[in-house]
């Protein structure tokens, strides 16, 4: 039988996964020749906001490659844009030239994004953010400029911003409407959602709309209908989109805002089909991948000749890849006459649940600070489950949390795991009982799960877990430092060890990294794993380092920065306090505030005034900017409290002093109490000392931010001096075995407390640990001393920054 010839114009996610449908189906029925517009093979879109997040290369993030089109003996033509379908001559026009002839077409155009009217729009660096190269513009426009402004506080736009901030810029969000993604969050859930990304940095013009981008050839600022301004010098426009429906205009098909669909994906035309987010099926275009894959698989079978059930539109959940933020949104989450709703909000926790209900049946839910139960929510919403017979307040309750339960375990074989891929924890299970699955990789191969945004990779994980018990270890799910490698964090210490690296281009070329200037997540932790294992020899590399350690200060809200002198033990007297407050007169500070760890910090610094201010302050850096120890918190003890049975303040200082700028995989603060009344909080440090008669316990791996969990004991001992060493051996021990940005909590987690017990109690590895912790120590310097001794240092230091 001849092959029918079959054109699909728009190389990306939706069309071409059509084409896997197709291809899944039968090899035997097309010749399939594919067009796109863009010069690359088919990739992952979604991923490219992890590549601005710095978690992931371009190069990683291909779906399809080269080869992939030669083995099914496709027929790809890139950087090319088909300009007309003639249905009459059933072919398709390229603007290239090109004729191809077709029995079947498929039309997956996309979408453009909508760029707002505005005078000045066309300026260079205001960007849309779509396609790779709109990515590479934000990337090398990082490299240049310091201050971003992204218009639309939707998914998009809030993870454009992260990226930019990832990459070191000042970045503002400016939406229209008076909370974020009001699209998908209610009120609260907006605002609860503002709040955490103010505390990564973000900052926030709501209800603003924009007038003008102004500036000479290139964007300098943005001017608002309210008259305000704002300085930028990169423009990103995420603001929704629009179906690319030029051709299908231009081709003679019924459009309305996307090309005009059934529910088996036919167009008005015979034999032309449309897919993605050019469709508009009942009225709806379709912006995310989820529904598009349910259209691929139902167009495959149509085409192909095979029964199908009939798509009926989709029932839609989004989650923002955002690090740090939980949030999830499904269904119709309004309330009105008809929908009422039942909500959880923990204020101090910071979680919000609610579900929307209409009558019997949850038509929508929206999760923010925990998500973990969004996929069983949202199964609930597509199945329409009827829950009559419910205690209406337990579904917003964890299944199984209190009997300790594992998630997955509680979880039905056919709910899903995979929303974008709609794989369910039966297909998993199946996969791995019949395929002989292992990995996450293999499942995503075999079923396609968390191949796209990734976001349920942590659940397929568990399903392994859940599945194989004791047979899958995810401790030996090797993970890459960054995507620049396939290298894991020991196997880069090891080699730069071996191979005696000294330097981070050294180590990029010698271990062949597939990127020649590394990305902001390895560059770090490079420059942290070649001073640990050199601390004499190796020259700091402050390029690589995050903004607040390159300026040893931290940088604000506002672009100003924070200043916190040393003192040890939280300790201070009449000269130092006199000083600070001469430096806060002279350089009209205008916030002095007391820290947490005892320190005082003076806010609003300016960077000119910096090294002035250090000059002038004469007191060693508080390091509160840095992965290093930040402070001894002490309790006044037993010189003045009558509960003490320790000098706690004696032994802060002695511990401050000995490891003062100190570099460690991430911040590490101690304290220390003369009492088990323990009003330094020692429980929750990463080093923590409670005084007991005769003597010190030792807690470890502490922790009072966001994943609050309170140390263990880790020894007890009798003397300051014992105390003294095995802080040396521990800290040692964790600056050369965590993985770069991993605190004390979590890498006690990871490795466990016996085993750190077991190479503590080896006296000879301790003495080892000790002598390289003294190594180290003896190379420290003052860095604000250093700064402001050498005018060279400091012009670098501040052209760096004005520049980056
Ligand atoms: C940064 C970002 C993050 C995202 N994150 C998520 C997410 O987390 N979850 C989610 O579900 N969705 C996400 N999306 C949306 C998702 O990527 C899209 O829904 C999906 O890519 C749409 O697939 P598509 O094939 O319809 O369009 P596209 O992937 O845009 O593909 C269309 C292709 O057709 C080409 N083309 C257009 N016209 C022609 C022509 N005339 N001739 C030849 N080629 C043509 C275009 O150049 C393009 O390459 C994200 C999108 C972006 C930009
Ligand atoms: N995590 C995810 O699922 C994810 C991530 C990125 C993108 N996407 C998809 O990509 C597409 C584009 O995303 P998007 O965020 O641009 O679209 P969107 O329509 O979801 O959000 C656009 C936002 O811009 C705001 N806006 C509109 N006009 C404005 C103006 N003049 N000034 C300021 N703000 C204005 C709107 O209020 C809206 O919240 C969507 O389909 C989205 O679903 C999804
Ligand atoms: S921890 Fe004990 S010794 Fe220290 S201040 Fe509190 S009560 Fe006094
Ligand atoms: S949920 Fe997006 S890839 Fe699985």
């Amino acid at each position: 039988m001849d092959k029918k010839k079959l054109v699909l114009i728009g190389n990306g996610m939706a069309g071409v996964r059509a084409i896997e449908e197709i291809l899944k189906i039968s090899n035997e029925l097309f010749d399939i020749t594919i067009f796109g517009s863009e010069p690359h093979p088919n990739y992952n879109r979604i991923l490219l906001s992890k590549v601005l997040q710095g978690d992931t290369a371009v190069k990683d993030i291909t779906l399809n490659d080269w080869n992939w089109y030669e083995e099914n003996n496709i027929t790809l033509y890139t950087d090319e844009t088909v300009t007309k379908i003639d249905s009459e001559m059933k072919v398709v026009l390229s603007n290239k030239g090109r004729e191809i002839p077709y029995d079947e077409v498929i039309i997956a155009t996309g979408s453009v994004p909508f760029i707002l009217p505005l005078p000045g729009a066309d300026k260079e660096g205001v960007t849309a953010f779509r396609d790779i190269k709109d990515t590479d513009i934000m990337l090398d426009a990082s490299k240049r400029f310091k201050k971003a402004a992204v218009i639309g506080g939707g998914l998009l736009g809030l993870e454009a911003a992260r990226g930019l901030l990832n990459l070191g810029m000042d970045v503002s969000v400016i939406h229209i409407a008076p909370t974020l993604m009001e699209r998908q969050l209610d009120e609260t859930a907006g605002k609860l959602l503002q709040k955490e990304l103010e505390k990564q940095g973000m900052k926030f013009l709501l209800e603003k709309a924009t007038e003008e981008i102004y500036g000479e050839e290139r964007v300098e600022g943005l001017k608002f209908k309210d008259g305000s301004n704002l300085e930028a010098d990169l423009v990103v426009m995420a603001v929704g989109i629009k179906p690319n429906i030029q051709l299908a205009k231009e081709s003679g098909l019924t459009v309305n805002r996307g090309i005009v669909v059934n529910d088996y994906l036919q167009t008005d035309l015979p034999n032309v089909y449309a897919v993605g987010e050019c469709a508009e099926h009942n009225g709806i275009p379709y912006g995310l991948v989820a529904p598009l894959y349910e259209q691929a698989k139902v167009l495959a079978h149509q085409i192909c000749g095979r029964a199908t059930a009939p798509y009926q539109g989709s029932v839609l959940s989004t989650q923002l890849k955002v690090s740090g933020v939980e949030v999830f949104s499904a269904g119709d989450f309004t309330e009105d006459e008809e929908k009422k709703s039942i909500k959880i909000f923990d204020e101090q926790d910071g979680i919000y649940k609610k579900i929307v209900l209409k009558g019997n049946k949850i038509v929508g839910a929206v999760l923010f600070g925990d998500s973990k139960e969004g996929n069983r929510l949202f199964s609930m919403i597509k199945k329409e489950a009827d829950i009559s017979d419910t205690e209406k307040i337990s579904i917003l309750q964890p299944l199984g949390a209190e009997a300790g339960e594992s998630l997955v375990a509680t979880m039905s074989a056919d709910e899903i795991i995979c929303g974008c891929n709609g794989v369910s924890k039966g297909a998993i299970i199946e996969a791995i009982q019949e395929k002989g699955c292992t990995s996450v990789d293999d499942i995503k191969a075999c079923t396609s799960a968390s191949r796209s945004c990734g976001g349920c990779k942590p659940l397929v994980s568990d399903v392994l877990q859940f599945a194989l018990g004791s047979d899958f270890d995810a401790s030996s799910q090797k993970e890459a430092i960054c995507s620049c490698t396939t290298l894991s964090r020991d196997e880069v210490v090891d080699e730069i060890k071996a191979k005696g690296l000294k330097h981070i281009r050294e180590v990029m070329n010698v271990l062949d990294w597939e990127s020649e200037e590394g990305c902001s997540k390895c560059r770090p932790a490079l420059n942290y794993y070649l001073g640990m294992v050199n601390p004499i020899e190796y020259e700091d590399e402050r390029e690589s380092r995050f903004v607040n350690e390159r300026m040893h200060a931290n940088i604000q809200k506002d672009g100003t920065y924070s200043v916190v002198p040393r003192m040890y033990g939280g300790v201070t007297n009449a000269k130092d306090l006199r000083k600070i407050a001469d430096v806060v007169d002279k350089f009209e500070i205008p916030l002095v505030k007391v820290t947490g760890g005892q320190r005082i910090d003076l806010f609003g610094v300016s960077k000119d005034d910096l090294p002035k201010v250090w000059q002038e302050l004469d007191m060693p850096s508080g390091y509160a900017y840095g992965k290093s120890l930040r402070t001894v918190k002490t309790c006044v003890g037993e010189q003045f409290c009558r509960f003490g049975t320790q000098d706690s303040m004696g032994l802060g200082i002695r511990l401050e002093q000995k490891f003062e700028g100190l570099q460690t995989p991430h911040k590490v603060k101690m304290a220390v109490s003369a009492c088990p009344r323990s009003c330094a909080e020692s429980g929750f440090k990463d080093i923590g000392f409670i005084g007991i008669d005769g003597g010190w316990e030792i807690y470890v791996g502490g922790n009072g931010g966001t994943h609050v969990r309170g140390g263990d004991l880790l020894y007890k001992v009798k003397t300051d001096e014992e105390a003294m060493s095995i802080t040396g051996a521990y800290l040692q021990y964790y600056r050369e075995t965590a993985n770069y940005l991993e605190r004390t909590s979590a890498w006690i987690e990871r490795i466990g407390l016996a085993h750190v017990q077991s190479v503590l109690d080896d006296a000879a590895k301790c003495k080892e640990l000790n002598a390289r912790m003294d190594e180290t120590l003896s190379v420290y310097k003052d860095p604000w001393k250093e700064i402001v001794e050498s005018k060279k240092t400091t012009k670098e230091l501040f052209e760096t920054v004005g520049n980056a």
